[in-house]
């Protein structure tokens, strides 16, 4: 191949000759192999072949939105419910967290065609992040456009308060930056490109579009809008890393959403992401509270009607903007 010459100096630069990329490992570091395309669209068609509903908008619930309880939660009101346990669909993770539903709940909210997760899988349950993620790719396949993704936080922004709502404007990947990300390992082109921009990662009409509700559900001084990160878990965060957290502009902590959120990006779909900011972080040596997860389940409860009505609504109008 004919050299060029750098416009600078006059040197001549060689362009390589293109060489098949090495094989790759497809072990995933945990001892598992990486799912393929082919296995995720398996496990697609499984789905559809169970249900009659075709979703375009995928839900997360979080545990502040009843993956942990029935009654009342944003899942059990889902109308033409086909509802498939995760354990009964072949090659998908299962809910290790005691007293998680596990399911997958296709319907209709304020009719329009959704699918839910009643419980989603953590890093700390012992999954490898790709494989936390594997139902936002399997939601793709399935035809879903937009998701919505909750948690439970717990808010370091001296302003919030227990019960508040966060739109999530942004994110920062603190297990990203310790090298620990979804897109690890060969990227397959199907789902997405192999590097992606994260500037525009929370859809900013659909913030919009939940600051608009907020207002009109009476309901715009509970919410809230911030960043988010994600740390590993299952512990809570000591004082120093909270205090660090919040020099760096975090305002809400939790353990989830990041990575779905980066998967979700990758295969094109369009993200909002809400947390229910459910305890108070620590910050201070002299402070008596504890983080607990009973804590974060109660005031879970406590706003499950508003965050029922909240995401319904929000679902509705994501699908006019869209023409869904
Ligand atoms: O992020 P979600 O699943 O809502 O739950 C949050 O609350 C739990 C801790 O109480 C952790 O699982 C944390 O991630
Ligand atoms: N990491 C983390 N996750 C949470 N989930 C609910 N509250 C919290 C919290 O304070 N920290």
């Amino acid at each position: 191949m004919a050299p060029i010459t750098d416009s600078v100096n006059g040197s001549k630069i060689y362009t390589p000759v293109k060489q098949s990329l090495p094989e790759v490992d497809p072990d995933d570091g945990y001892g598992a192999k990486r799912y393929s395309y082919e296995t995720l669209v398996e496990i697609a068609n499984f789905l559809l072949s169970r249900v009659s509903i075709r979703p375009c908008i995928g839900v997360i619930c979080g545990s502040g939105m009843g993956s942990y309880w029935k009654q009342g939660s944003l899942a059990e009101t889902i109308t033409d419910a086909e509802c498939i346990p995760y354990e009964d669909i072949p090659n998908f993770p299962v809910s290790t967290v005691e007293g998680h539903h596990g399911k997958l709940v296709f319907g209709r909210l304020d009719g329009i065609p959704v699918v839910a997760m009643q419980g989603r899988f953590h890093y700390y349950e012992g999954y490898p992040l790709w494989k936390c993620c594997l139902p936002v790719r399997v939601m793709k396949l399935i035809g879903v456009k937009t998701l919505i993704a909750t948690n439970a936080a717990g808010g370091l922004n001296p302003n919030y308060k227990i019960g508040d709502l966060m739109i999530m404007k942004d994110h920062i990947n603190m297990m990203g930056f310790a090298g620990n990300n979804p897109l690890l390992g060969p990227n397959d082109e199907r789902f997405g490109p192999r590097f992606i921009p994260m500037n525009k990662a929370y859809n900013y009409e659909y913030r919009q579009i939940a600051k608009q509700l907020a207002k009109e559900l009476n309901i715009e001084n509970l919410v809230r809008e911030g960043v988010y990160t994600c740390l590993g878990g299952p512990n809570f965060e000591t004082v120093a890393e909270l205090n660090m957290l919040k020099m760096v502009g975090v305002d809400a902590v939790g353990m989830s959403t990041v990575h779905e959120v980066i998967i979700a990006r990758h295969c094109d779909m369009k993200v909002f992401a809400l947390s229910l900011i459910t305890n108070e972080c620590v910050t201070r040596y002299d402070q008596d509270d504890e983080a607990n997860h009973e804590e974060v389940l109660d005031v879970g409860r406590m706003r499950q009607d508003i965050l029922r009505k909240y995401v319904t609504r929000l679902v509705a109008k994501f699908a006019e903007v869209e023409n869904y």
